[in-house]
């Protein structure tokens, strides 16, 4: 498995991405800078990790998702390839085009950091295999623009593909409510491409790879992808 994780100006999870990849790898990421306008031959996966790109001027992700990069970023995912943007890097995906929809700010209109339940929805994607379905996983957040929304159309296309891939939920695995820390419509807190090669999650499963650090439920998606 050849990872690149791509830097913008102001991401700042591009460490705990490259830490959490080789963990799960045996191999360093290569760190691709957001000017270049290749990706490193042989590249398997690419990543766009969370951070404040482009110190999130316009709406987060809005710049980023225009940077020279993205090209050869969205002609590796029209090619099948793998490609995970995770928080400031799910705004990105869906900037970019690469998915539907738009992160908006929180319905609290508050930066929200703490950590959350999340239920798996599917776990036959290269991205969730190590997960069982259905399953409930703790992770962390943090984030101000985390509100899912995407017009009705939209939301029953994706649901009726069971292109959900993670929703807010409590620690018994109950979706809605006061588990939903955003806003975000149908409790979805990340999504896949319409050939599940693209995700795009807000939570932070990079965060929870050592228990020193609070958990490990995150490792498995990471396993997931090194398998
Ligand atoms: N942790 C992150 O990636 C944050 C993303 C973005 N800057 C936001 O606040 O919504």
């Amino acid at each position: 498995m050849k990872a690149a994780v791509v830097v913008f100006p102001g991401s700042n999870r591009e460490g705990d991405m490259a830490r959490a990849l080789r963990q799960a790898t045996g191999r360093a990421p290569a760190m691709v800078w957001h000017a270049e306008h290749e990706l490193p031959a042989g590249t398997d996966l690419v990543v766009l990790p969370g951070g404040f790109s482009y110190g999130d001027y316009l709406r987060c992700g809005a710049i980023a998702g225009r940077a020279p990069v993205m090209e050869a970023v969205r002609a590796h995912a029209a090619r099948g390839g793998l490609t995970l943007g995770v928080c400031n890097g799910f705004q990105i995906l869906c900037e970019s085009g690469l998915l539907p929809g738009v992160l908006m700010r929180n319905a609290g209109l508050r930066f929200v950091c703490r950590m959350q339940h999340l239920r798996v929805e599917r776990a036959d994607a290269a991205f969730t295999r190590h997960y069982a379905p259905g399953q409930t996983i703790e992770v962390a957040i943090a984030h101000g623009e985390g509100n899912y929304e995407a017009d009705d159309e939209t939301i029953h296309r994706l649901e009726g593909e069971g292109r959900v891939a993670f929703r807010y939920c409590d620690a018994a695995g109950v979706v809605g409510g006061a588990a939903n820390p955003n806003g975000s419509r149908n409790d979805i807190a990340g999504i896949y491409s319409d050939a599940r090669n693209v995700l795009g999650l807000m939570p932070h499963p990079e965060n929870l790879i050592d228990p020193l650090v609070g958990g490990t439920d995150g490792r498995a998606l990471f396993a997931s992808l090194a398998a």
